[in-house]
C-alpha cells in the first residue's frame, strides 16, 4: 500500500533536498578552488621545466613530466567529480530508506550517482549500485538485509521513501509500507516515450535487481517476454558490474553484440546517464565478416528474413532450417576433424640426400594446427629445415628449401576453406543444401558454418577477443553454430537475452536451452511481467500469439482498433488519417510497422512531404528520431513507440508462422496506442478478435 506523506515529513524532506543542494554546492564550489590551485600547479611545473631544462638531467625531466602527468590526471579525476554532481545537481536522490541497525537508525537515501561531502567526512547519497541500496529493491518495511563486503547485514526498515525530483523540485513523494513502487512505476509507464532508451534506477523491480546484481553467473541468459525490461536490465547490470569490479573492468572491456545500428543508437544513452561511459558494439555481420578477413562476400541477415518473406521458397527454408539444428553443428565437429585427419597425406620423403620421415612431418603438421593454413605449412617447412640442420648439422641450400617447401605444399589434399566448406555437404550426401546466394555471395546460413570450420581447421582473428563480459540481445535470432563460434572465440563472461516468441526469422533461430547446450556453465533466468504496454494492448497480442508466461502490468490505456477498410487506398488513408491525430497529440513517436521493406516504403510515400518529422528506417539507417518512424517489424524489433500503426493486416501478408511472430513483434512495441488496418479479407489472426473492429 502506498501513502502521501503527511505535511510536517513533506516540509522535512523539502527542507532536506535544500539542504542536500546547498552541500553539492559548497563542494563543487571546493572542487573549482582546487582545480584553479591545479591549473596554476601545472603551469608553474611547466615553466620550471622549460626555464631549468638545461641543468636538468634525463632522469629529472622525466620525473618532472612525470609529476606533471600525475597533476593533469588529478585535475580530470577532481573535474569528473564535479560533472557528477552538476548532474545530482537536477535530480539528487529518488529513494530513502530509514535503516536500524543495533539500534541506532539512519536515514538512506539512494540517488543515481553516489555523493560523499568531503568537506563534512560524511556519506549524504548512497550510489544505486552500492551494496546497502539493494535493500531499497528488495524489501518492504521490516526486517531486512544485505551482503556487504564485510558479510550479511541485518536490521530493521521503518520507512520507504519515493521521490521524483526533477529540476530541483520534490514533483512526487511517496510511502510505501507494503508495495514498493506501483504508484511511482505506473507513473513512470504513463508518460510519453523518448526517442533513446531510459534509465529505470528508481524503479528496479525485486527480480530484476536480483538479475543486475547477480556476480557470479559466468553465463547469465535472461529468457524475458516483450516489455519485460530485458534490454534495461542488461545495461543497468553493465554498470553494475562496472561499479562492482572497478579494479579489473572497464567500459573497454565490454562488448554488445546488437543486432543493429538503429537499436546501438537507441540504447547507447543508458550507460553514459548512468554515469559510465558508452561500451564498443559490433553487430554480427561485422564480426563475420572480421573473422573472414573480408574475403568473404555474403548476404546479410535482414537480405535472408527478406527472402524468406518474399519468395516462400521451400527449399531455402529446408537449408536455412537444417543449419539452425544442434545436429548440424555435431555433423559439422565430425566433418571438421575427418578433414583434419584428411587433408595432410604425409610420406616419407628425401631433402639433400637425408630421409624425412612421414610420422615427423605429419606430427609437425598436427602440432600447428590453429595456424591459417599457410602459416601452417611454412612453419612445418622450417620445422624440419631446423631439424635437419641439428641433426646433420647441414644447412640447406637455397633451390634444397624450395625443394622441401613445395613437397610439403603438394601433401595438402583440400585446397581453400571455401572448397572444403562446399564438400561438407557431398560427404553429408546432401549437396543441395549448399546454394549461392545472389551475386556469387554465401547465403547467410552458411556464414558462421563456415567461420566454424575456419576456427576448427586454422584459427580466427578479432580485435575484440580480450572483451572480459559479452552481451548478447535478441538471442532467438542466432543459430547453434553462432553460439559455437562465440563460444569459442569469447571465453569471457556473458549475458545473453532474448524471447523465443519475438523470434522474426524461425528457421535460423535458437531457444535458450539450445543456446545452453553450446554455452555450458550457464545459468538460465526468466521474466514474465511486461512493463512497456497497457494492458489493453498486452492482452491484445496475447491473442495473435498466446504466451502462457506472460503478466502483464495492470495499467490501463485505449483499446487496440482493427479498422476495416474496402481497399487498400483507403486504408492507407486511415494510416494517413492516424498519423495526423498523432501529429496533434502529446506523444513523440509513432511506428508504423510493417511486414516488408517493400510494403514500409510504399506506406512512407503515402505520407512523404505532409509530416515534419517522418523517417523511413531502411537496413542502412543508423539512428532514429521523435516523430513518425516507417519500418519493418524486424527493424523494430528491440524499439517502443508511443504509438503503433500495423497496415495492412490481411490475409496474404499475415497467413504463416513467421508472419504471426513478425506480426506479434509489431503489436508489442507499442506503450500507449495501437491501430491495425486491413482491406479485403483480416489475417486469420485477428479475424476472430471482432470486437475490436471499426
Ligand atoms: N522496472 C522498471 N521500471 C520502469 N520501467 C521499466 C521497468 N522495467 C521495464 N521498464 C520499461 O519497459 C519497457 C520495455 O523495456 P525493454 O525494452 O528493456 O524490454 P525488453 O524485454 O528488452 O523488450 P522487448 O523484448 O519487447 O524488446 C521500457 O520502456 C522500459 O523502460
Amino acid at each position: 500500500m502506498a501513502t502521501k506523506p503527511k505535511i510536517a515529513q513533506h516540509d522535512a524532506e523539502h527542507l532536506h533536498l535544500t539542504n542536500t543542494l546547498q552541500r553539492i554546492d559548497l563542494n563543487v564550489a571546493e572542487i573549482d578552488q582546487r582545480l584553479t590551485a591545479y591549473s596554476e600547479d601545472i603551469q608553474a611545473q611547466k615553466e620550471y621545466l622549460w626555464t631549468s631544462r638545461d641543468e636538468m638531467d634525463h632522469i629529472e625531466k622525466i620525473s618532472a613530466r612525470e609529476s606533471i602527468q600525475q597533476a593533469v590526471m588529478t585535475g580530470e579525476n577532481a573535474l569528473a567529480r564535479r560533472h557528477k554532481l552538476e548532474k545530482l545537481k537536477k535530480s539528487p536522490y529518488f529513494g530513502r530508506f530509514d535503516f536500524t541497525q543495533q539500534e541506532t537508525t539512519q536515514p538512506i537515501y539512494i540517488g543515481i550517482h553516489h555523493f560523499y561531502d568531503d568537506l563534512a567526512g560524511e556519506n549524504r547519497i548512497y550510489d544505486w549500485r552500492a551494496p546497502i541500496a539493494s535493500l531499497f529493491y528488495d524489501y518492504e518495511t521490516g526486517p531486512a538485509s544485505y551482503q556487504s563486503p564485510k558479510g550479511e547485514i541485518s536490521g530493521n526498515i521503518s520507512l520507504k521513501r519515493q521521490f521524483r525530483i526533477k529540476n530541483a523540485t520534490i514533483e512526487l513523494l511517496i510511502d510505501s509500507d507494503v508495495h514498493v513502487v506501483d504508484e511511482v512505476l505506473q507513473d513512470t509507464l504513463s508518460s510519453a516515450s523518448d526517442d533513446s532508451m531510459k534509465n529505470i534506477v528508481a524503479t528496479i523491480q525485486r527480480d530484476q535487481n536480483a538479475i543486475i546484481r547477480n556476480d557470479e553467473a559466468h553465463t547469465l541468459i535472461i529468457q524475458g517476454v516483450a516489455g519485460s525490461g530485458k534490454t534495461s536490465i542488461a545495461l543497468h547490470r553493465i554498470a553494475f558490474l562496472l561499479y562492482r569490479f572497478k579494479e579489473t573492468l572497464t567500459s573497454e572491456d565490454i562488448l554488445i553484440i546488437s543486432p543493429n545500428q538503429v537499436f546501438s543508437d537507441y540504447i547507447a544513452n543508458v550507460l553514459p546517464e548512468l554515469g559510465e561511459e558508452t561500451v564498443n558494439q559490433v553487430g554480427m555481420e561485422t564480426l563475420a565478416d572480421e573473422l573472414l578477413d573480408s574475403q568473404y562476400r555474403f548476404e546479410t541477415f535482414f537480405e535472408q528474413t527478406t527472402a524468406l518473406l518474399e519468395k516462400n521458397d521451400a527449399q531455402m527454408k529446408a537449408r536455412l532450417q537444417y543449419k539452425a539444428t544442434p545436429e548440424f553443428l555435431t555433423e559439422l565437429d565430425r566433418y571438421a576433424a575427418y578433414v583434419e585427419a584428411q587433408r595432410f597425406s604425409a610420406e616419407d620423403i628425401w631433402v639433400a640426400r637425408r630421409l624425412v620421415p612421414s610420422w615427423l612431418l605429419e606430427e609437425v603438421f598436427k602440432k600447428h594446427r590453429h595456424l591459417p593454413t599457410n602459416e601452417r605449412l611454412k612453419q612445418v617447412s622450417w620445422e624440419i629445415e631446423q631439424k635437419i640442420g641439428n641433426q646433420y648439422n647441414y644447412d640447406l641450400m637455397p633451390d634444397e628449401r624450395k625443394t622441401l617447401k613445395a613437397k610439403i605444399k603438394g601433401m595438402l589434399t583440400q585446397k581453400t576453406l571455401r572448397e572444403t566448406y562446399k564438400a561438407f555437404y557431398d560427404w553429408l550426401e546432401k549437396p543441395e543444401l549448399f546454394k549461392q546466394a545472389s551475386r556469387g555471395r554465401l547465403e547467410y546460413a552458411d556464414v558462421f558454418p563456415l567461420i566454424y570450420l575456419k576456427m576448427r581447421l586454422e584459427s580466427v582473428n578479432s580485435r575484440w577477443r580480450n572483451a572480459k563480459h559479452l552481451l548478447i540481445d535478441e538471442m532467438q535470432d542466432y543459430t547453434p553454430v553462432q553460439y559455437a563460434v562465440i563460444g569459442q572465440l569469447f571465453r569471457c563472461k556473458k549475458t545473453i537475452l532474448g524471447d523465443t516468441y519475438q523470434s522474426i526469422n524461425p528457421y535460423s533461430a535458437s531457444k535458450a536451452e539450445q543456446i545452453r547446450q553450446v554455452l555450458r556453465q550457464s545459468m538460465y533466468v526468466t521474466l514474465n511481467k511486461s512493463y512497456r504496454s497497457s494492458i489493453e494492448i498486452s492482452r491484445f497480442a496475447q491473442q495473435i500469439a498466446y504466451n502462457p508466461a506472460l503478466e502483464p502490468i495492470e495499467r490501463h490505456g485505449k483499446q487496440p482498433i482493427i479498422y476495416r477498410s474496402p481497399s487498400r487506398k483507403l486504408s492507407h488513408e486511415t494510416v494517413h488519417r492516424l498519423a495526423k491525430e498523432f501529429a496533434a497529440s502529446d506523444h513523440n513517436t509513432l511506428g508504423i510497422v510493417c511486414k516488408t521493406q517493400k510494403q514500409a516504403t510504399r506506406v512512407f510515400n503515402v505520407l512523404a512531404g505532409q509530416f515534419d518529422k517522418l523517417q523511413l528506417l531502411t537496413e542502412q539507417s543508423n539512428a532514429f528520431g521523435q516523430g513518425i518512424i516507417v519500418c519493418t517489424a524486424h527493424m523494430a524489433k528491440g524499439l517502443e513507440f508511443d504509438r503503433v500503426i500495423v497496415p495492412d493486416v490481411t490475409a496474404t501478408h499475415y497467413a504463416t508462422q513467421m508472419e504471426r511472430n513478425l506480426l506479434y513483434v509489431a503489436c508489442t512495441r507499442a506503450m500507449h496506442q495501437l491501430d491495425l488496418t486491413f482491406h479485403a479479407e483480416p489475417s486469420p489472426f485477428i479475424e476472430p478478435l471482432t470486437e475490436h473492429f471499426e
